[in-house]
């Protein structure tokens, strides 16, 4: 049912005819519609890379306001419900996971730059000097983020955009294939960089990003994800730590039969928000 879109908030569950996505796929690339099953644990809950922060949000750099855990799962939940799924597009057999909805208000434009900030201080040791965007869902939040970090933001542009001396890289996403391209003096040598971007599906764009920073002389020190598409191990093409704010599609919702989209993590948020009687609990179905 290609042009409708469901909500994290109230859509049929898996199973529904309108959930179905097509039964042929190019067996050479995973999609959202064809997948394994993953073995992997949740990855926000999955022990922390050696170059995260040990001490969690207690060792990290004070936030701009009061914060911790039970804000996070609040803030967490209200984007989760926000966000809206639309079958077969840009293609058949993609679930596309639209993100526009926090933007257009601001009480959830602000919330999710809150949380990105409270994700990168309390998940990473230190703070980057450059957050790089990939165009184009990436420049949506990313130099609000830098802001609130006090980084710079550099973009990282499809091929053509972007004036003098560049660098290009070429990659494959989840629905097709492109070129990247960065500024070649846009990041000092040894600068410690952060990538940022909505989604990570196959994890191409991200790690062709992350090339290019390398190849300018930054020092890579994370990847920071909206949401990742988990059943695709985007992750496992990049060689810094990973922090998402949301996973999503991942199989063991699937498996599980809980209303698509939601995870067990999204189920635990919502009883860790209820616990601290957080106002996002009255929005879960
Ligand atoms: O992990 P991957 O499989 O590489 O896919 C993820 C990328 O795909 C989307 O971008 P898209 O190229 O559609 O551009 P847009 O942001 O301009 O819509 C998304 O915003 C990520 O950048
Ligand atoms: N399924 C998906 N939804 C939204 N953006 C994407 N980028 C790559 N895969 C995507």
């Amino acid at each position: 049912m290609s042009g409708t879109p469901v909500s994290y908030a109230s859509h049929p569950p898996h199973g529904h005819p309108e959930n179905q996505g097509p039964t042929t796929q190019n067996a050479d690339r995973a999609s959202t519609a064809s997948h394994p099953p993953s073995t992997k644990p949740d990855p926000t809950t999955t022990a922390p890379h050696p170059k995260l922060n040990p001490h969690g949000a207690k060792g990290s750099i004070p936030s701009s306001s009061s914060s911790g855990p039970a804000e996070l799962s609040d803030l967490k939940v209200r984007l989760r419900n926000a966000l809206r799924q639309y079958p077969d597009f840009p293609s058949k057999g993609i679930l596309f996971e639209d993100i526009m909805p926090i933007f257009s208000s601001p009480q959830l434009h602000a919330d999710l730059v809150k949380a990105l900030e409270l994700e990168v201080r309390s998940k990473f040791d230190k703070t980057p000097d450059v957050i790089v965007g990939l165009e184009s869902r990436g420049f949506l939040f990313g130099p609000s983020l830098a802001l609130r970090l006090n980084a710079g933001f550099v973009p990282v542009r499809k091929q053509g955009k972007l004036p003098g001396k560049l660098e290009t890289e070429g990659y494959e996403k989840e629905y097709g294939t492109d070129f990247f391209q960065i500024q070649s003096d846009a990041i000092k040598k040894g600068q410690t960089v952060l990538v940022v971007d909505d989604i990570m599906a196959t994890g191409g764009s991200a790690m062709a990003a992350g090339n290019l920073v390398s190849k300018i002389g930054g020092d890579i020190m994370g990847y920071l994800f909206l949401m990742e598409l988990e059943f695709l191990h985007g992750r496992d093409k990049l060689n810094a730590p990973v922090v998402t704010l949301l996973s999503g599609q991942d199989a063991e919702s699937r498996e599980k039969e809980l209303p698509l989209g939601q995870t067990k993590e999204s189920a635990e948020d919502v009883k860790s928000v209820q616990d601290a009687g957080g106002a996002g609990a009255s929005k879960q179905p």
